[in-house]
C-alpha cells in the first residue's frame, strides 16, 4: 500500500516508518504545502495545516491509497507556550481522520522569540548550535535531554490516525454487511 507524507522532513519520514513497521506499506515523501503559516501559532492552525498537506498528497496520484500530514506548531496556555504536533490522513474515498499528539512547555526566551517573529526551528539551531536540528531530534530532544525525539512524538500520532483509519473502515464494511 502506497502513502503519501506531505513532507520531506527525515524526522516525519522517519516516524511513519517506525510507526507503521508491521503493516505492509510503501512511503513516498511529498513536498506538500500547508498553506498555513510557516510557524503555526495555535492548535487549529497547525491542525489545518496537517489536514492540507494529507489531502494534498491523495490529489497527486491515484495509486497513493491514504496521505498523511504532520504538522508541528505552538499553542499558548496559562503557564506558557506549549510545543504540540498535529496529523491527519486522508484517503482517496474522502475520510478524514485527525489526531494530536504529546505537548510540552517551551522555555521563556523561546516563547519571546516566537513572539518576536521568529521560527521554532530557527530558535532550537540558536540555542543548540547545530542545524537541521528539526530533522533529527527536535525541540523535544533538547527539552527532554534526548529522552524524546520529533519522530518518536510524530509516531504516536501517525498510529492514532491509521488506527482509526482501520477502525472507521471496518466499522462501514460491517454496516454494508447489514450489521
Ligand atoms: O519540511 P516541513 O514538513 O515543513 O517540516 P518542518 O520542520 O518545517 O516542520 P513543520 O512545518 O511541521 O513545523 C512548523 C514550525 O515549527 C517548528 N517545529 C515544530 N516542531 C519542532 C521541533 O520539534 N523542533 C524544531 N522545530 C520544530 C518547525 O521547524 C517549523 O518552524
Ligand atoms: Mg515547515
Amino acid at each position: 500500500m502506497l502513502i503519501g507524507v506531505g513532507s520531506t522532513n527525515n524526522a516525519k519520514l522517519k516516524a511513519v516508518e517506525d510507526a507503521l513497521q508491521e503493516c505492509k506499506i510503501k512511503i513516498q515523501g511529498i513536498n506538500a504545502p500547508s498553506q498555513v503559516r510557516d510557524q503555526p501559532l495555535t492548535d487549529e492552525e497547525t491542525k489545518e495545516g496537517a489536514v492540507n498537506r494529507a489531502i494534498y498528497c491523495i490529489k497527486q496520484n491515484k495509486d497513493i491509497v491514504i496521505g498523511i500530514g504532520l504538522e508541528g506548531g505552538v499553542t499558548k496556555m496559562e503557564d506558557g507556550l506549549f510545543l504540540c504536533n498535529w496529523g491527519a490522513l486522508a484517503d482517496q474515498e474522502g475520510r478524514i481522520v485527525t489526531a494530536s499528539g504529546a505537548r510540552i512547555l517551551l522555555p521563556e526566551n523561546a516563547e519571546e522569540d516566537i513572539e518576536a517573529g521568529l521560527e521554532l526551528k530557527d530558535i532550537i539551531e540558536k540555542i543548540t548550535g547545530r542545524k537541521n536540528v528539526h530533522q533529527s531530534e527536535g525541540a523535544a530532544g533538547l527539552l527532554t535531554a534526548g529522552f524524546v525525539h520529533r519522530n518518536e512524538l510524530f509516531s504516536h500520532v501517525i498510529r492514532l490516525l491509521y488506527g482509526q483509519w482501520l477502525y472507521q473502515k471496518a466499522e462501514l464494511e460491517g454496516d454494508q454487511r447489514g450489521r
